[in-house]
């Protein structure tokens, strides 16, 4: 048990993920894309010339065309980010009550509700002094970490009597997270046998924001070369590819739908795929990665395609959750 100097109603804890529409129908799609692709760390053109595209064109298209995507994946309950991102605070809130540690669980998303400004105000305004921001990306990259911690800084901006913060900035390298991501591989084999290989398919971000100093290519780099190493798996059968482009502009290869295309005609016919970047099954691998890109690769001459799930809220990755905020509750 970690010894907290503050009472129970004191401490808090945001787990932090993207954020995702209110629900699958256009408006409610173009309202979360405009907010989303108006943020400067995830696209940096200049308002003059992008606001336009993006209101103009980019909005009406792209909104009918995911809505169709979005309504494939859908769950009764809701998105399933959203559903699966509840299903974790409910279970880190469960194992940090066993531990007895006094931290209450909530989250907030970066685009859409619960916004990160009116939870950060909600626990404050209930009593709260110290909170661990958790953003659930393991690999650390501006458009997404970084845009976690602008919000933060917008609220401190405008908080006149401020909580302690602390921010986890990424968790790739951690122990606990190489083992839960072997874990899920190890069961699957289980189950279904090994294949030929494996294929790690992380979400892309432009070239141009590595040479800028982001150092996700090289989290996502050390996460594969981790995990070939935790398998004991020869580093050449653990591949790495980038999904889910958006534009023109040059983004990080390769890109996961043309190497799939080609990876049968070099002999590779049986593929296990899984999308470490995401703490949860979402749009991009329910609908991209298990549904659109396995239809591309059985169609280039793919006999086998099995998507390996995300961690989601399985026992392991809420172990690595608890772990980390114990840590940074240490010294409080
Ligand atoms: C346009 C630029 C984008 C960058 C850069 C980007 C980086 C990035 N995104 C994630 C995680 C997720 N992205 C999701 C959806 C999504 N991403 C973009 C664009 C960029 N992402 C768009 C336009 C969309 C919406 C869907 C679409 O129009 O294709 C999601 C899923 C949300 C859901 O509702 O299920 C996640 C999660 C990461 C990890 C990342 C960089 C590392
Ligand atoms: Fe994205
Ligand atoms: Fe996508």
């Amino acid at each position: 048990m970690t010894k907290l100097a503050l009472s129970l109603s004191e401490y808090a804890v945001v787990l932090v993920n993207l954020g995702t529409p209110a629900a699958p129908e256009v408006p409610e799609i173009q309202a979360y894309l405009k907010q989303f692709l108006s943020d400067k760390r995830v696209v940096d053109y200049p308002d003059i010339l992008w606001q336009p595209l993006l209101r103009g064109i980019i909005l009406p298209f792209r909104s009918r065309k995911v809505a169709k995507a979005y309504q494939s994946i859908w769950w009764p309950e809701g998105s399933p980010l959203r559903v699966i991102t509840e299903r974790q605070v409910k279970a880190l809130g469960k194992r940090l009550e066993l531990t007895e540690t006094p931290v209450q669980v909530c989250y907030a998303m970066t685009y859409g509700q619960p916004s990160i400004g009116s939870t950060l105000e909600r626990l404050c305004a209930s009593g709260v002094k110290r909170i661990v921001i958790l953003p659930l990306y393991p690999q650390y990259s501006a458009t997404t970490t970084a845009a976690i911690a602008d919000q933060v800084a917008d609220f401190v901006k405008q908080t006149r009597n401020l909580p302690e913060i602390r921010f986890h900035k990424h968790y790739h390298h951690h122990p606990t997270y190489r083992a839960a991501l072997a874990g899920s591989v190890r069961s699957h084999w289980q189950k279904y046998g090994q294949a030929e290989a494996l294929l790690l398919s992380f979400h892309g971000i432009p070239e141009r924001f590595v040479r800028l100093g982001d150092p996700y290519q090289q989290h996502c780099r050390e996460t594969a070369a981790n995990l070939a190493a935790d398998l004991g798996w020869p580093t050449e059968k653990v591949i790495v590819s980038f999904q889910s482009r958006v534009g023109k502009e040059q983004w990080l290869t390769p890109y996961t739908d043309q190497l799939l295309e080609e990876l049968p005609g070099k002999g590779i016919k049986n593929l296990q795929v899984l999308s470490p970047a995401f703490a949860a099954d979402c749009l991009e691998t329910l609908e991209e990665l298990a549904v659109e890109n396995k239809e591309i690769f059985m169609h280039a001459g793919g006999e086998s395609y099995q998507y390996v799930s995300a961690l989601n809220d399985s026992p392991c990755h809420i172990r690595l959750f608890e772990q980390i905020v114990l840590q940074q509750l240490q010294g409080w």
